[in-house]
């Protein structure tokens, strides 16, 4: 039986390029299981009205989502809710080792917490990201390696990623994909 075709939005905010990437990977998986896609820049971000479900990614500064996201999230908090959404979020969190680091990656930021449930996503991942040493400062680094960090450069596991968006076909009932997507 041939299934009607998802369209889903798949909006991104990024500061330094790592969150276009992972939603550009998610974007290429989905697309892979018959879904029509389209992918934006939050600053572009489509009419919601043409979707049935939103996959919504921004990076982390500062334990909050990016201005960008959390505005966009406030002003369309109704359009949002009526649909199908997956939030991502991209940071150092999810890099962590060690029994500290995995406690404290477990935490959600109060701030990213609170948007999260202004519009109750399907789920929420947190994602590790791209983070170079070159301009993190002493205390900062110091306190990443205390909470069981260290590793700098490029964080991301695309075996997390396709995981998630594997979820993400099976929320929406989407088929298997018929060809593998390449990492990045
Ligand atoms: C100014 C600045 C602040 C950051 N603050 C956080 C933070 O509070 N928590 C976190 O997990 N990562 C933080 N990061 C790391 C970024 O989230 C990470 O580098 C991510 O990959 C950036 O995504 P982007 O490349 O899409 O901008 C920060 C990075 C910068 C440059």
């Amino acid at each position: 039986m041939e299934t009607e075709k998802r369209r889903i939005a798949v909006i991104y905010a990024t500061a330094q390029g790592s969150t276009r990437d992972i939603a550009e990977f998610i974007s290429d998986e989905l697309i892979a299981r018959g879904a029509t896609v389209e992918l934006a820049d939050i600053d572009h971000a489509p009419d919601l009205s043409r979707f049935d479900a939103v996959v919504l990614g921004s990076a982390v500064h500062n334990m909050d989502l990016l201005p960008a996201a959390t505005q966009y999230i406030r002003s369309h908090t109704d359009e949002l809710l009526a649909r199908d959404v997956w939030l991502f979020s991209v940071g150092v969190g999810p890099a962590l080792r060690g029994r500290l680091g995995r406690r404290v990656a477990r935490i959600v930021p109060k701030h990213i917490a609170a948007t999260r449930d202004s519009i109750h996503p399907r789920e929420y991942q947190a994602f590790a990201g791209h983070y170079e040493r070159v301009g993190v400062s002493l205390p900062a680094r110091i306190l990443y390696r205390l909470l069981g960090g260290g590793r700098y450069g490029d964080l991301r596991d695309w075996t997390a990623i396709r995981v998630w968006t594997g979820d993400i076909g099976r929320g929406l009932r989407l088929p298997h994909p018929k060809s593998a997507t390449v990492q990045p």
